[in-house]
């Protein structure tokens, strides 16, 4: 038996409420006692007073109560010395008078309790007193006068179908004994998880009828410890509890899975005496069962007491077998009433206070009756599949919201790593194709010099045919080298070359004839080397690289060409005027190697138009596309002795065309004996005087483009690396030069000889962009624009001070940069300042430090970087 709530109770509630309207509805609330069907309600305390026995009327003791109506009863003091004092009254749910009978003590005082078992409810009748007051005579007919009810109930409600049960106990020396069973061997107490206590083997008999019942109830009295007293012959030495259960379902449900089952219990307890045991005049037996009672209703009267004051605190249910049982029956899930006896004999007047402040204490303990409904088996069933379900769903859903999570988890986990991995294969592959580009660049770059230096070299030896057709000027030249084979020509021989790397091989000594410095211009020379025809190789004088023999070499060449046509076109102009004529007007060259201006024209033309087909086709990875065709810096040649000092690879990779067959570098004892290099330099001015012919001009640029400075010795370089320093960052501050570019290269040249081309290509390219700015042929740059990429790259430089240096690092740049703490904005103060001043290497030094420490220190890449780009506005940092 239990409660059930929730949706469960609502499968239930119609049969409820059917049967619990039956009930009423035939016996008007009667036989439930006007009880609503549950909830909170007081325990029913009822007082009852026997008439004086025979031996209190045989001594003459008087009776000092008086019900002086249904509720009050007063104690009338009649002793002469205190009938003064006011009489003591006390009032309860119903007062029976001596001459009350015991139906109507059940019928006014237990039986509206009793019956509310027959609705579900339970129920508990409780006697309470002293010994010899009338709690057994009491007891014993409200427990047959209800049993009467609860059959006649039966009897008038036959749409019902009843199960009645009995059982009966005594707790005797605090010992549960099974008034049903002759065997006295003790019951033991379980709990149950309704934190109820189940007497353990208990015999509960299945009644058949009313006089079954009666049966029971008279096997139970003849089982019950009885002893005699000095009070009480037949006293009974035990606490009875008498229970009769009752289950009872509607018959239309009966069999469905629907039928309602109420159930509940009703207990009669008869207690034992409550006085003390030395006024029971006990002894021996008696005595100590005088503790035990004693023990178990001093706990009864604590319990009671407690709960009478609210249900604050510890209630001691389980001190004693009796309030332990009792429990549900005291202040739970029962309707109660109590009904405690009283002698009216002035000699037990104290037991009698006693009885009533115990009366007194009961009817303020409030319990909480509720309907009981049971389900039928087949409904449990159901009911415990259904719940079983539930919880495995709750068992599973954390689960598999857990796996959810999870799954989820891992799935970000690997999309974070796909994405991770295509980022770093998007870089790869951006790095592999800037590589590759800079190598092409280089590349080009290298062949192109030697290309152009080709070129030039066939507008002396060549003819018109020897030029490509796609370049439409057909220029021809029939000089020749007048050292053809001096200097490092002569150094190697054509055998050497590698026969199945021919054009290698051609590369390469047209490169070493480059990095000698010199141009072959001696028709004898050119006789010797080169077929006046084409310009085709022969082995007498070395392979010279035929222009039409190379095609995509010239293709490549191109943006050198453009680049060097457009530099120096005014000086080429006028030395050609003077050195070079054409004789026609597709430009072929006379014998004196002069040529009109009518072909430079012509050449010039041809060099931007197929400038812009390669940037266009070959986009630098460091600039915008057209940001490329337009600002392209010069290419140089870097070729020269000071490039022998650099790492070996990059030698290699840079200068290809500048090795031996087996790999070996030219010796700078075979550079410098060339007769090219030993010719001083030539400035770039236009002075038309060039008698020597154009070779000698374009044997000065050369070298100059190398970075070679024959007239500058190694003591004097220190102070034009100063120089020369001082001038690049003048022009860096002119032409709003990347900060990182500015950073890397200062920190990169540092004064080593070896640094001289990279600061020869830098003053070179930076003077083509100061003058492209200043002209205004640059269109798609400006100098707004470039404020503008340098104002980004600051503050840039303004965050990673925040990323990259702690507090404690700033507040010292803050200090060392003169920027007071207490201003705002300090990070970008500082950011403003670095590389601010033009003059100053100092500064210059001071701000690289900034900014290396802020974008990371540069390394030998970032030199190769010099050669092969020169970022304006953006630097690479930015670009990444
Ligand atoms: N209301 C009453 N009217 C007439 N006789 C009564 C009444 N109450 C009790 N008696 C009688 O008083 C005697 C003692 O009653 P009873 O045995 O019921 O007392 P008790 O409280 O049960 O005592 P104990 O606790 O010792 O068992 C009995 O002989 C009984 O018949």
């Amino acid at each position: 038996m239990g409660t059930i709530a929730g949706d469960e109770l609502s499968e239930w509630e119609e049969a409820q409420e059917t049967a619990s309207e039956s009930i009423a509805g035939e016996d008007g609330g009667g036989d439930s006692g006007g009880f609503d069907g549950g909830g909170k309600e007081r325990i029913r305390v009822s007082v009852r007073l026997r008439p004086l026995n025979e031996e209190e009327l045989a001594r003459n003791d008087p009776s000092d109560w008086e019900c002086i109506n249904d509720t009050t009863i007063i104690f009338r003091n009649t002793m002469s010395d205190r009938s003064t004092l006011p009489p003591t009254a006390y009032s309860f749910d119903r007062v029976f008078s001596c001459d009350c009978g015991t139906r109507q003590v059940y019928e006014e005082g237990a039986k509206e309790v009793a019956l509310s078992v027959v609705s579900g409810i339970n129920a508990s009748i409780f006697a309470y007193g002293q010994t010899s007051s009338g709690k057994t005579y009491t007891m014993t007919g409200i427990t047959g006068l209800a049993a009467t009810d609860i059959y006649g109930y039966i009897e008038r409600h036959k749409e019902r179908e009843f199960v009645l049960k009995f059982s009966a106990m005594e707790i005797y020396n605090e010992s549960v004994r099974d008034l049903l069973s002759t065997d006295n061997t003790p019951l033991r107490l379980l709990d149950d998880p309704d934190r109820t206590t189940i007497v353990e083997k208990l015999t509960e008999e299945t009644i058949r009828n009313w006089e079954h019942v009666m049966e029971l109830l008279s096997i139970c009295e003849e089982q019950r410890q009885i002893g005699e007293t000095s009070l009480n012959k037949t006293s009974s030495r035990s606490h009875q509890i008498i229970r009769l259960t009752i289950e009872s379902s509607a018959r239309e449900f009966l069999g469905r899975m629907s039928a309602s089952t109420l159930a509940a219990s009703v207990h009669f307890v008869d207690l034992a005496g409550s006085e003390r045991a030395s006024q029971a005049m006990s002894a021996g037996a008696r005595l100590k069962e005088g503790c035990h009672i004693n023990r178990s209703l001093l706990t009864l009267g604590t319990v009671i007491r407690k709960l009478s004051k609210g249900r604050t605190g510890h209630i001691p249910y389980r001190d004693s077998k009796l309030t332990r049982i009792l429990q549900p029956s005291l202040g739970g899930n029962a309707r109660t009433a109590i009904i405690c006896t009283m002698s009216p004999a002035r000699s037990h007047i104290e037991q009698s206070r006693n009885t009533l402040l115990f009366a007194t204490c009961a009817k303020e303990v409030v319990t909480s009756a509720q309907v009981n409904v049971v389900m039928s088996d087949k409904a449990l069933v159901k009911h415990l599949q259904r719940e079983l379900a539930r919880l495995e769903g709750e068992l599973r859903r954390p689960r598999a919201v857990s796996m959810n999570n999870y799954a989820e988890e891992m799935l970000r986990e690997k999309d974070g790593r796909i994405q991770q991995m295509e980022n770093d294969i998007r870089e790869v592959t951006r790095q592999r194709d800037l590589a590759r580009s800079q190598l092409e660049d280089l590349l080009l770059r290298t062949v192109g010099d030697d290309q152009e230096s080709s070129h030039q070299e066939g507008i002396f030896r060549g003819s018109t045919s020897d030029l490509p057709s796609a370049c439409g000027d057909d220029l021809s030249v029939d000089n020749s080298s007048e050292i053809l084979h001096s200097g490092f020509l002569e150094t190697i021989s054509p055998q050497d070359y590698p026969t199945e790397d021919a054009n290698y091989s051609k590369n390469r000594q047209r490169s070493s004839e480059i990095s000698s410095g010199y141009y072959p211009a001696s028709p004898q020379s050119s006789a010797g080397g080169v077929s006046s025809e084409g310009g085709a190789p022969t082995r007498g004088g070395g392979e010279f690289l035929s222009l039409d023999a190379r095609p995509e070499m010239d293709d490549l060449c191109k943006e050198v060409q453009c680049i060097e046509v457009e530099e120096v076109s005014t000086i080429r102009n006028e030395r050609s005027s003077g050195l070079l004529t054409s004789e026609n007007g597709h430009g072929d060259w006379n014998a004196e190697g002069r040529a009109s201006s009518s072909s430079m024209s012509r050449r010039l033309s041809r060099s931007r138009s197929c400038r812009a087909a390669l940037m266009a086709s070959s986009p630098c990875p460091w600039f915008p596309e057209e940001e490329q065709v337009e600002y392209t810096p010069p290419g140089s040649s870097f070729l020269g002795d000071s490039h022998q000092r650099r790492p070996e690879d990059f030698r290699r990779r840079l200068f290809p065309l500048n090795y031996g067959v087996n790999g070996e570098a030219p010796s700078p004892t075979t550079v410098c004996s060339s007769k090219a290099a030993q010719t001083p330099p030539r400035e770039d001015v236009d002075d038309g005087q060039d008698e020597k012919g154009s070779g000698s001009s374009v044997t000065g640029r050369s070298i100059k483009d190398a970075g070679v400075d024959p007239m500058m010795s190694p003591a004097g370089w220190p102070e034009e690396f100063e120089r020369r320093r001082l001038e690049i960052i003048a022009l860096w501050h002119s032409c709003n030069v990347s900060l990182v570019h500015r950073t890397f290269f200062f920190l990169l040249c540092k004064g080593d000889p070896a640094d001289s081309i990279y600061m020869e290509l830098e003053l070179r390219r930076l003077s083509f962009l100061k003058r492209a700015l200043a002209g205004g042929h640059a269109s798609n740059i400006s100098a707004t624009s470039n404020t503008r990429a340098l104002r980004r790259e600051r503050g840039m430089l303004c965050r990673q001070m925040q990323r990259k240096l702690t507090a404690a690092e700033r507040e010292g740049l803050y200090r060392r940069w003169g920027i007071p703490l207490q201003t705002k904005q300090r990070k970008l103060q500082l950011a403003h300042l670095v590389w601010t001043a033009a003059g100053s290497v100092y500064h210059a030094g001071e701000s690289a430090a900034v900014v290396a420490r802020l974008v990371g220190e540069p390394d030998d890449t970032h030199k190769e970087m010099f050669i092969l780009s020169f970022p304006v506005g953006k630097s690479p940092w930015q670009r990444r």
